[in-house]
């Protein structure tokens, strides 16, 4: 990870003025940033004005900062969506923890969520509460899109990768245990019935993008048991979607190509275990400008959560620094996958061309605005 922000460092400093050469087709965007057409139908119900409630967890860092930032420009957009602020601070129950109940009944009930990041303690404390969440509520794929931002030079010309995550087991399972004292012993869990869920969700995904090839990313050479099944079940899901090409990378491979060169990877869908979208999808960001820019979605059959692929960001929390752009996006997966596409076009709209005009851009971006200046300068364009 260390070495993955080391790369990404330099290339935020380079972020500057609207290069002609990242034009980026805005109609594009919106079709590319959707997750409407995927297998998860959004089942919320409008109220008497025509409005839907979401819940949504503020987070702990920036996220408070950033949520405000979408707030405020979803307030000026007018859009018909009502907040209903949910606390997700852990709870033990029965020597696990878990998340409260309340919070748990309002995204039931509302179907989808828009989330800040959770910060997770590093060796000792309590389990991640991002990953509880996911589990809560089985959201088995993580959609990570990444595409270049007109207006944000990187070295890298008209990236356009879209990562799909397992998202509920792996090396995310957290089954740990000391086997006997210096010894400790860590379960990768890879189920058929997880990796099949998510398998037909890229190939679905890729059918609604408009994609023709879908590609598992694995280390199926050293971990012949659990990527093996995954990439094993891959070729029979693949069977299903004929009108589909289907192939595989080992993961050390997928990066190095990446790094070198990401265009080859802008006509597929490539889909892995949870770790390896972990890692790979912060490598993505980086490639187009940083994690201010690449936004989520968790999907799952019942409801579904967004969020940014960013953490808490503790080093810059508090002083008005951060980049919304990520949420924003993600709380435009999440208008899109509501069907309210018009809402999300608009905004959209007016974040990308806020980008592109390089007036007002946060410090990951090269620029001096503060989060809420970037928000005013979108709303301006609204
Ligand atoms: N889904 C989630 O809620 C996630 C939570 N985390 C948690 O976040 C905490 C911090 O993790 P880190 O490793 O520091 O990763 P991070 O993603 O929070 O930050 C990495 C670097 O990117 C920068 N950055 C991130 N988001 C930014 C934004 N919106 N605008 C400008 N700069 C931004 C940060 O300032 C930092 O230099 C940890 O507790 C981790 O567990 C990490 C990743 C995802
Ligand atoms: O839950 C965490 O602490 C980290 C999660 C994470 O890195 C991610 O979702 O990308
Ligand atoms: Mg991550």
């Amino acid at each position: 990870m260390f070495a993955l922000r080391s790369i990404a460092a330099p290339m935020q400093r380079q972020c500057f003025r609207a290069a002609p050469r990242a034009a980026v087709s805005l109609s594009l965007q919106s079709r590319f940033y959707s997750s409407q057409d995927s297998i998860a139908k959004f089942t919320g119900q409008k109220d008497a004005q025509g409005r839907y409630t979401v819940s949504l967890i503020e987070g702990d860092g920036i996220g408070p900062e950033i949520s405000a930032a979408v707030k405020d420009i979803f307030a000026a957009a007018k859009t018909p969506i009502v907040w209903e602020p949910i606390n997700v601070d852990p709870v033990l129950k029965d020597g696990k923890t878990t998340i409260p109940d309340a919070a748990i009944e309002s995204i039931k009930k509302n179907k989808v969520a828009l989330k800040g990041p959770l910060a997770t303690p590093i060796g000792k404390g309590h389990v991640s509460l991002n990953l509880t969440l996911r589990r809560t509520f089985n959201l088995f794929a993580n959609l990570r899109p990444c595409r270049s931002v007109a207006g944000c030079k990187t070295p890298y010309d008209n990236v356009d990768t879209v990562l799909i995550r397992e998202n509920t087991e792996g090396e995310y399972s957290g089954i740990e245990h000391v086997v006997v004292d210096g010894v400790v012993q860590s379960i990768k869990l890879i189920t058929r019935e997880a990796s099949e869920r998510v398998l037909r969700f890229a190939f679905q995904h890729a059918r609604a993008i408009g994609r023709k090839k879908v590609r598992v990313v694995h280390k199926a050479t050293i971990m012949k048991m659990s990527d093996g099944l995954f990439l094993d079940v891959g070729r029979r899901v693949a069977q299903e979607f004929p009108d589909i090409e289907f192939d595989a990378e080992l993961l050390d491979n997928t990066c190095l190509k990446m790094v070198t060169d990401p265009v080859p990877y802008n006509d597929k869908v490539l889909v892995m275990p949870n770790l390896y979208g972990d890692i790979l999808s912060d490598m993505c960001a980086g490639l187009i400008g940083g994690l201010g820019l690449t936004p989520s979605g968790n999907i799952g059959d019942e409801c579904s959560i967004f969020e940014a692929v960013h953490g808490s960001a503790p080093d810059i929390a508090g002083k008005n620094l951060a980049n919304p752009t990520a949420l924003l996006l993600s709380s435009m997966m999440m208008l899109r996958h509501m069907g309210l596409n018009e809402y999300a076009d608009r905004i959209e709209k007016a974040a990308f061309d806020t980008l592109a005009e390089g007036k007002h851009l946060t410090g990951d971006l090269g620029g001096k605005a503060t989060t809420t200046e970037y928000a005013q300068a979108i709303i301006a364009k609204l």
